[in-house]
């Protein structure tokens, strides 16, 4: 490696050496980090509060343009990452370890998506050096709460003056890792709901054998929704659908059974116990910790909780025609609660997703910069997950999910998350490219 390369991996492990993981991101820290960064580079620097605490800034860094009439064009990313557990892990999530044999550095947030504050950075600092100057002002927003559905994040964002006084007119934001040669580009979201079934039952011991037992009911909920799940699951393994294209209904959590007490010891209970009655307690003890529940009584509730997608273009109303009449029957003893989360139409009515073709020119260019930085694109998709784009899609301003990480395996909220170092150099290039690109776009 050059002097500089070292100095940008340097500079992103020490990113992802700050704890931005849920549920208690540390924004000062990230924000201590990344705003004399960018000012380092020249950029102009802002800090938005969208919510009265102001434990949750919002970055924006800019570059003006020549031509500050022009829309602007803004890189977003978002600071938090999803928690991870570092007894899973091979390297501990927040050491950013690099592995000297193979170059990759293991960090929760390597690929979700810390590496793209540093690459938008450091690209900057290349076009810089190279004597670049943008037309259009170029911004980058570095944004809170993503991970958890962006209520104080970029929704409050779109919903600002500041936004509106920015005059954007094309995003670029995350997108998932490629394990093929071929960099992957979104131009949609899946809409997200969420789907809770209650089951009620007849309780009763745990040796009898009857009908209606809750768990009983909820049982026949998960088996009719695990069916319809592995159809949709065919197309995709079949290579008839992308990931995005399918509907996925994943359980996510379930409750049931009654809790049974700790067992509590005290020194002083010990001290008249045998020696074979402490360890007899002790197995006791540690039996019920590790169970958690009495395990001689059927229950008479239960719950089982689903995170349900949709391509942006499906139709609501089948799928709760099916909650309805197939999955949670009210006659099986079901209830159910299906709850969106966010946008299901821009502000036209229609379907939030961005246009790849001549119609949006913003496309052309940016499939010519991957070409010009020698990259391959793949057949654009929807995201199967859901990113700060849709809200900027849903004001009918064209937004690309775009993570440059190709021959990588898709590892986000996985244990073992890693980016090569490679890989994340080559995403600075990229984005020498594109900034060169998008931001000298002809109005
Ligand atoms: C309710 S919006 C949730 C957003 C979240 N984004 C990344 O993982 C997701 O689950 O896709
Ligand atoms: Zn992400
Ligand atoms: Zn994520």
């Amino acid at each position: 490696f050059t002097e500089l390369e070292s100095d940008q991996i340097a500079r992103f492990q020490e990113y992802l050496r700050i704890h931005t993981a849920h549920p208690s991101p540390d924004y000062a820290g990230a924000a201590s980090f990344l705003l004399p960064y960018a000012a380092s580079l020249g950029l102009h620097t802002t800090t938005l509060h969208l919510t009265p605490c102001k434990t949750k800034p919002l970055l924006l860094l800019t570059w003006p343009g020549s031509d500050p009439s022009l829309p602007s064009v803004l890189l977003n990313s978002h600071i938090d990452s999803v928690p991870a557990e570092p007894e899973k892990w091979a390297h501990p999530p927040f050491a950013a370890h690099r592995d000297p044999a193979t170059g990759r550095i293991y960090a929760r947030g390597a690929q979700d998506d810390k590496c793209l504050p540093i690459q938008y950075l450091e690209a900057i600092r290349g076009l810089k050096a190279a004597g670049f100057a943008p037309t259009r002002t170029l911004h980058i927003s570095l944004v809170p709460d993503e991970e958890i559905g962006g209520v104080d994040g970029f929704e409050k964002f779109v919903e600002s003056e500041e936004f509106r006084a920015l005059n954007i007119g094309f995003m670029l934001d995350e997108g998932q890792a490629s394990p093929t040669d071929v960099f992957r580009v979104f131009y949609a979201d899946r809409l997200v709901w969420r789907l809770i079934v209650k089951a009620a039952g007849s309780p009763g011991h745990g040796s009898r054998m009857f009908d209606g037992a809750a768990v009983d009911n909820l049982m026949d909920c998960v088996e009719a929704i695990a069916g319809f799940r592995e159809a949709q699951f065919r197309m995709v393994k079949a290579g008839k659908r992308g990931p995005g294209e399918v509907v996925s209904v994943n359980p996510v959590y379930m409750k049931a059974g009654i809790p049974s007490p700790t067992v509590r010891v005290f020194g002083s209970q010990f001290a008249c116990l045998s020696l074979d009655s402490m360890v007899k307690l002790v197995a006791v003890a540690k039996d019920r910790l590790m169970q958690g529940f009495v395990m001689n009584m059927q229950p008479s509730e239960a719950e089982v909780g689903f995170d349900l997608r949709l391509p942006p273009t499906e139709d609501i109303e089948q799928i709760k025609w099916r909650v309805k009449e197939e999955w949670a029957p009210a006659h099986k003893n079901l209830t159910y609660e299906l709850i969106r989360k966010g946008p299901v139409t821009d502000v036209a009515g229609r379907p939030i997703f961005t246009a790849t073709n001549e119609s949006n020119p913003w496309w052309s260019v940016f499939e010519q910069a991957i070409t010009s930085a020698g990259g391959k694109l793949s057949k654009p998709e929807i995201l199967s997950s859901t990113t700060d784009s849709r809200f900027v899609r849903q004001l009918g301003i064209p937004a690309l999910g775009f993570s440059p990480m190709t021959n990588t395996p898709i590892l986000l909220h996985d244990n073992n998350e890693f980016l090569e170092d490679k890989v994340f150099l080559r995403g600075i290039k990229v984005y020498e490219h594109l900034i060169r690109a998008l931001s000298c776009l002809q109005g």
